[in-house]
């Protein structure tokens, strides 16, 4: 498998396949929206958009990074959104990096959004599909997010059936600014679990695909389907 790592100001033309990674926090989020039943999550383009969807769709849960926010119903945290009840609801998710990587490669024929939460199985969909040409977007800091870039690193490896050992990818998110600022009540909107819960190693089972529907790019998990890992 041919690897590159691209921050979101370098994708010049849209990839074949992308791998969209956000550790901290929007794609660690969109699987506790799912683990809490959310049916599908809307990636907007701006507050504005969202306030937008939301106005259209009353049903909707509009959720953004940074404080709490007049229109919006969460904000970007997993220690916060892991008690909501959202039983076949839609979320509509604004952040700062995460969405703003995955509409850049809208164009791509697959688009995989994750965090560690969700790595193996990322990798399985990368083993299974037999992607032989995968770019992953390191959305945090211009690329050079060190969470996002070892997830990807670690995702990467994996997807080319090696047994990869987790711990030092790891740490270095651990070590990363993204932590740092987390842990210290630098960003905004967070609880004192966030970063633990966006260092769990493969929480959830399943995969998070995007896709374009009525012209919205839409993200849905994806349960492993029966047969062979290649
Ligand atoms: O909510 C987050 O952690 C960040 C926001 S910022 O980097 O603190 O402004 O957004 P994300 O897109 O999840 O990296
Ligand atoms: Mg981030």
């Amino acid at each position: 498998m041919e690897t590159r790592f691209l921050g979101i100001p370098e994708l010049a033309e849209a990839p074949s396949v992308a791998v969209v990674v956000d550790v901290m926090r929007a794609f660690t989020v969109a699987a506790w929206a799912f683990a809490r039943g959310a049916e599908k999550i809307v990636l907007a383009e701006s507050p504005e958009d969202a306030l937008a969807l939301k106005a259209r769709h009353p049903g909707w849960v509009a959720l953004k990074d940074g404080p709490p926010a007049p229109g919006f119903d969460a904000v970007n945290s997993p220690g916060l959104l892991r008690s909501a009840d959202l039983a076949g609801r839609t979320v509509v998710q604004k952040t700062t990096a995460g969405t703003v990587g995955a509409l850049a490669v809208r164009e791509a024929s697959l688009v995989l959004c994750a965090g560690f939460v969700v790595a193996e199985a990322t990798a399985r969909v990368l083993r299974t599909r037999g992607c032989d040409r995968v770019t992953f977007v390191v959305t945090g800091e211009g690329g050079r997010a060190d969470e996002d870039l070892a997830c990807a690193q670690y995702i990467a490896l994996r997807a080319t059936g090696t047994g990869t050992e987790a711990t030092d990818f790891l740490r270095r998110a651990a070590a990363s600014r993204a932590a740092a600022e987390l842990a210290e009540g630098v960003r905004q909107g967070v609880h004192p679990d966030d970063v633990a819960l966006c260092l769990e190693l493969d929480r959830f089972p399943f995969a998070m695909v995007a896709t374009s529907e009525d012209s919205l790019m839409v993200l849905r998990p994806s349960v492993r389907s029966a047969g062979p890992d290649r």
